[in-house]
Formats: structure tokens, C-alpha cells, sequence
């Protein structure tokens, strides 16, 4: 299962700031997303919350059956001591999302607190980000099943993949946190 988080603000996609944001809404986020991690068998559980503490319940509760984390912390980015430490206990790797470039924008949001602890960051391409840590995602949880093909949990090949007689992925357990840093996948 791939967790797809939102942080404060987030609920207010395509009406908030859309010249920074865009017209998206959050809806059109999940599904965009959900619809990517379909095509390779993986169920998302979304979640949005204005409060900090109630990000930090939802990925606790389910850090046992997380295989990925796509979250984007909004203004918790700059300010949470908390999500960092609470992403290094999941047993899966986070790629943290920007809609905007925040490296272009006011200095206090250059600073991310969060990205230390997560695998990447995606920042200034639009909700499209959160698009394409999905596929990184997948495309990471179904390399690993590849290679352990006896594992639990595992994505299957996307519509396509598994032409020329392949053999069906079997589930896989989660990709280890520190998979992107050692390389040891080809996305
Ligand atoms: O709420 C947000 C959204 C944001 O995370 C983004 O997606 O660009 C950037 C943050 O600085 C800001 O507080």
C-alpha cells in the first residue's frame, strides 16, 4: 500500500493561491494517483490533515502495511521536528512532494526539515510531482519484487509490462528505506 499525505492547506488545492498551486484539486491528486499505482496493483490510502498530529497518527497506524509514502508536508516542511522522526521509523521509503519551487520562493521555505529523513524530493513541477513519485514508487516496489519474486505484498507489472511471456510478479514486501541511496534499483 502506498500512503499518499497531504499537509495543512492542501484540502484547499485549486482554489488556494492557483497562480502558485495551480487548478488541480486534491481529488484530482488522489485519483491521479491512485490511478498510477493501479496499473501496478498497489491500493493508496490518502490523507490530508491541517494538523500535525494527526499526519504523525495516520502514518503510524500504518506503518506496518506501508510500502511507500508520497507526502507533501505543506508548511510543515519549515517547522516539523516531529515528521522527520516519525518518516525514519517507517520501514518504507518517503518521497516528499512540492507543487512549487521552493527554492525559488521566500528564503524560509528553502529549508526542508523534512528532507533528510525522506528518500527524494520533488519540488516545482506541479501537481505532476506528486504523479511522478508515485511511478518511482512503483517502479522501486516492483524492481524488488523482481529480485525477490517470493515476497509478500508486491506490485504487479503494469498493463503491457508483461508481454513476451513473463511471469507475473509475486507480492513483495517493502523496498527497504535505504534502497534509492544504495542504487540497487532500476527505476
Ligand atoms: O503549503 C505549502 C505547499 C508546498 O508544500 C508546495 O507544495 O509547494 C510549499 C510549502 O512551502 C507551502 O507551505
Amino acid at each position: 500500500m502506498i500512503l499518499l499525505v497531504n499537509g495543512p492547506n492542501l484540502n484547499l488545492l485549486g482554489e488556494r493561491e492557483p497562480e502558485i498551486y495551480g487548478s488541480d484539486t486534491l481529488d484530482d491528486v488522489e485519483r491521479s494517483v491512485r490511478e498510477t499505482c493501479a496499473g501496478y496493483g498497489l491500493e493508496v490510502a490518502a490523507f490530508q490533515s491541517n494538523s500535525e498530529g494527526a499526519i504523525l497518527d495516520f502514518l503510524q497506524e500504518h506503518r506496518r502495511e506501508a510500502q511507500g509514502v508520497i507526502l507533501n508536508p505543506g508548511a510543515l516542511t519549515h517547522t516539523s521536528r516531529a515528521l522527520p522522526d516519525c518518516l525514519r521509523a517507517l520501514p518504507c521509503p518517503t518521497i516528499e512532494v512540492h507543487i512549487s519551487n521552493i527554492h525559488a520562493r521566500e528564503p524560509w521555505r528553502h529549508e526542508s526539515f523534512v528532507a533528510p529523513a525522506a528518500a527524494g524530493q520533488i519540488v516545482g513541477l506541479g501537481v505532476a510531482g506528486y504523479h511522478y513519485a508515485a511511478l518511482h514508487l512503483c517502479a522501486l516496489l516492483a524492481a524488488h519484487a523482481a529480485r525477490k519474486p517470493a515476497a509478500r505484498h508486491a506490485p504487479t507489472a503494469p498493463p503491457g509490462a508483461a508481454a513476451g511471456g513473463e511471469p507475473e510478479l509475486e507480492p513483495a514486501e517493502a523496498v527497504p528505506v535505504d534502497a534509492n541511496a544504495r542504487g540497487d534499483y532500476e527505476p
